[in-house]
């Protein structure tokens, strides 16, 4: 998945994945995790998600990652903020209140501006990327988050033949293997899909959405 599919996806606003509301599971799940009021998420491969509003409201510091500048302006925008912008090795950071988004490439973040997330929230991420970079980004970027970080993770399930990603389908099992080295791994919820809907689910026998809770060992 280069970076040229996203930046066209968004110049073409082909952004189905983008959600007018919080994620339900988050809502419905993030209390229970006690991640502290002041600690600081990180949200990676943001979009414009609304999750970084909720998660800001929750008195939580906010760090995100978007590749595309569209994407990013248009959050902005959308939510009435006004960023303060600077330049860092990391990108261009758009700051607004508790809400630091980057302009920039997750695979380019380091432990250092990583290192006061003790929160984590990915959300059509790990998904939207195909199986070498999900590899990549577990080794890469997870593995920069600091010690007894804690969060949550959104998977989809679905027979991967039937349909190509993204999103793709991330199971169990892969996540097992992506994480349980270095993270406790633990299902919240798993939730069906009903088939036959207009969106990304047309034409698939099966679809869940899983819920997992994180913590770094
Ligand atoms: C499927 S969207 C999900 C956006 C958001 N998490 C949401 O729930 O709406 C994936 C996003 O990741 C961005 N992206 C893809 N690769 C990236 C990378 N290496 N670094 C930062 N952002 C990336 C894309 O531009 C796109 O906006």
């Amino acid at each position: 998945m280069q970076p040229e599919f996203w930046q066209q996806r968004w110049r073409e606003q082909r952004i189905g994945f983008h959600q007018d509301h919080p994620t339900a599971l988050m809502l419905k799940h993030w209390p229970m995790l006690d991640v502290a009021p002041g600690a600081q998420v990180f949200v990676p491969l943001a979009g414009k998600s609304l999750d970084m509003v909720w998660l800001a409201s929750q008195g939580h510091r906010v760090l995100g990652v978007e590749l595309s500048q569209l994407a990013v302006e248009q959050f902005f925008d959308e939510n009435q903020l006004s960023p303060v912008i600077r330049e860092t090795k990391y990108g261009r950071h758009y700051v607004a209140g508790l809400i630091d988004l980057v302009c920039g490439d997750a695979f380019g973040l380091d432990a250092d501006v990583l290192r006061d997330c003790m929160g984590v929230f990915d959300r059509a991420a790990l998904v939207a990327l195909p199986a070498d970079l999900r590899q990549r980004y577990a080794r890469e970027v997870y593995a920069n988050l600091p010690h007894g970080c804690h969060g949550l993770l959104v998977t989809l399930e679905y027979p991967q033949h039937e349909k190509d990603g993204p999103p793709f389908s991330v199971d169990d099992a892969e996540v097992h293997a992506l994480y349980a080295r270095e993270w406790a791994i633990d299902l919240l919820e798993r939730e069906r899909i009903v088939p036959g809907g207009p969106r990304f689910e047309e034409g698939l026998s099966r679809l869940e959405m899983a819920a997992y809770g994180v913590r770094r060992y």
